[in-house]
């Protein structure tokens, strides 16, 4: 591990509680890697060690290392102050992968000399754009892990580039010149999943007029890209499982199992361990697919990358829609710094092909910017002639408010849920749960 970590990096080994908590007590660590099994010494209950080291080792980002994989031990050792879990086996790189992951999140970089590493980083690398220390980790990651066969389970908000993510995994990887199958579990009615997933048998149930190959077949050889994993229905997390585990599949209404090789690259934007906790996501399988996790950060935590991508729509939609855009100006420039972005790059990127449909071109000002978010949020005073008695209509509850937003940009885009989740700034999978759940809501009312 310590050729994977950066050449400065220092490591020290001790075994057992007692002697890691004497080392912590005299001397300073940027990460502490406690392996449970062997904190016996110092506390009775291995959570009560985590405790202790913790409050020694201020400062240090501490992660609990455990033989198995189990989610009260996990939940346990995190309650304690453990700022990561991993179970064991694992190897150097991914070792690694994870520390580098926690530092980011926790703004370590510096302290583990990775700052210094990512100076002389790439502004733009496989379909991702953005110069940020952060970002220079992300790229890192996926070409240290691309040509590895393992599963790699990406997490982040929505729009941070999930799908950026997984497209540049399979791009730079061995399986490039085979195909790269996406299915999106949320986005797929539940008793279709199985059949877009695994295939079908002709005459397994009425429609199926011939036998059809699902996404993991068309994907063998290449890559199986399973987006919003965390809404996979709970049967199909067992049959996701077995395939996992024996590489075989059957169509549905097949007696018969067929072999396929795929690389699995999963992502949601869900956080995994509650839904783990909420028996929505089987245990077993959440740690077949994390074996080469990557977390990407939110646009508000990389804020040097704002101007980067701002630039880089600008210029994009620019030329798109033959307009000729100069740069930001230094007010605006400053106002999208400081945004929080709840819709990360993708709220980004629309907002910037708004401001370049709405204007004919120039440097773009705060006016220009307030015109274009108003756009975004449908805030358009309508003309009002009737008596204010007359004009107010009754208050809807919030979900049929929230339908009518939804299905009205639906109509305005001719029917395309892409495009109108685009412009909602929504995923499009968000409103096809969102549409399963009016259904229920409707049917119980
Ligand atoms: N770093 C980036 N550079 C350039 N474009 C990006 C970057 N990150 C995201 N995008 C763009 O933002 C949009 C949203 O990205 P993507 O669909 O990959 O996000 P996501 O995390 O999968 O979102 P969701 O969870 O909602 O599906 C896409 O148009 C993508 O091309």
């Amino acid at each position: 591990m310590a050729q994977c970590l950066d050449q400065a990096a220092r490591i020290t080994v001790v075994s057992g509680g007692k002697p890691a908590a004497e080392l912590l007590r005299d001397g300073t660590f940027d990460i502490v890697l406690a392996d449970l099994s062997s904190l016996s010494d110092l506390a009775e209950h291995s959570d009560d060690a985590v405790q202790r080291l913790v409050r020694l080792a201020s400062g240090a980002l501490l992660v609990a290392l455990s033989d198995g994989v189990s989610v009260s031990s996990a939940v346990g050792a995190m309650r304690a102050g453990a700022h990561d879990y991993v179970a064991k086996p694992i190897n150097g790189p991914t070792m690694a992968a994870r520390i580098g992951e926690l530092a980011q999140r926790h703004g370590k970089c510096r302290s583990l000399g990775m700052e210094a590493r990512n100076a002389a980083g790439l502004s733009d690398f496989a379909g991702f754009i953005g110069a940020s220390s952060a970002m220079q980790f992300v790229y890192e990651q996926i070409g240290r892990i691309a040509t590895s066969s393992a599963p790699v389970f990406i997490t982040g908000e929505s729009g941070t580039g999930k799908d950026v993510c997984a497209e540049a995994l399979h791009a730079k990887g061995q399986r490039a010149g085979k195909r790269l199958v996406a299915i999106n579990c949320a986005a797929i009615p539940r008793d279709l999943m199985e059949s877009e997933l695994f295939g079908v048998a002709r005459g397994a149930f009425t429609g199926a007029h011939e036998d059809r190959k699902g996404a993991a077949e068309l994907a063998d050889g290449g890559t199986l890209f399973l987006d919003e994993i965390g809404e996979m229905d709970l049967s199909l997390q067992s049959k996701l499982l077995r395939f996992l585990q024996t590489g075989t599949l059957s169509r549905v209404g097949e007696a018969g199992v067929r072999h396929v090789d795929v690389r699995v690259i999963c992502a949601t934007n869900r956080n995994p361990m509650q839904l783990i906790a909420e028996k929505k996501f089987r245990e077993d399988l959440f740690y077949r697919l994390h074996v080469l996790p990557i977390h990407l950060p939110p646009l508000r935590q990389r804020p040097t990358d704002i101007m980067v991508l701002a630039r880089h729509f600008l210029a994009r939609y620019a030329t798109e829609e033959h307009k000729s855009f100069g740069d930001y100006s230094a007010e605006v420039s400053s106002m999208l710094t400081a945004a929080e972005w709840p819709g990360n790059v993708r709220q980004l990127q629309n907002l910037v092909r708004r401001l370049v449909v709405m204007f004919d071109g120039g440097e773009i000002t705060a006016t220009m910017l307030s015109a274009a978010d108003i756009e975004s949020r449908g805030v358009t005073p309508a003309v009002d002639t009737q008596p204010r008695s007359e004009r107010r209509p009754p208050i809807l509850p919030m979900w049929q408010q929230e339908q009518r937003i939804i299905e009205d940009a639906i109509a305005r885009f001719s029917g395309n849920v892409s495009l109108a989740a685009a412009a909602l700034e929504i995923s499009p999978s968000t409103i096809y749960r969102k549409r399963q759940g009016w259904s229920e809501l409707a049917s119980a009312s």
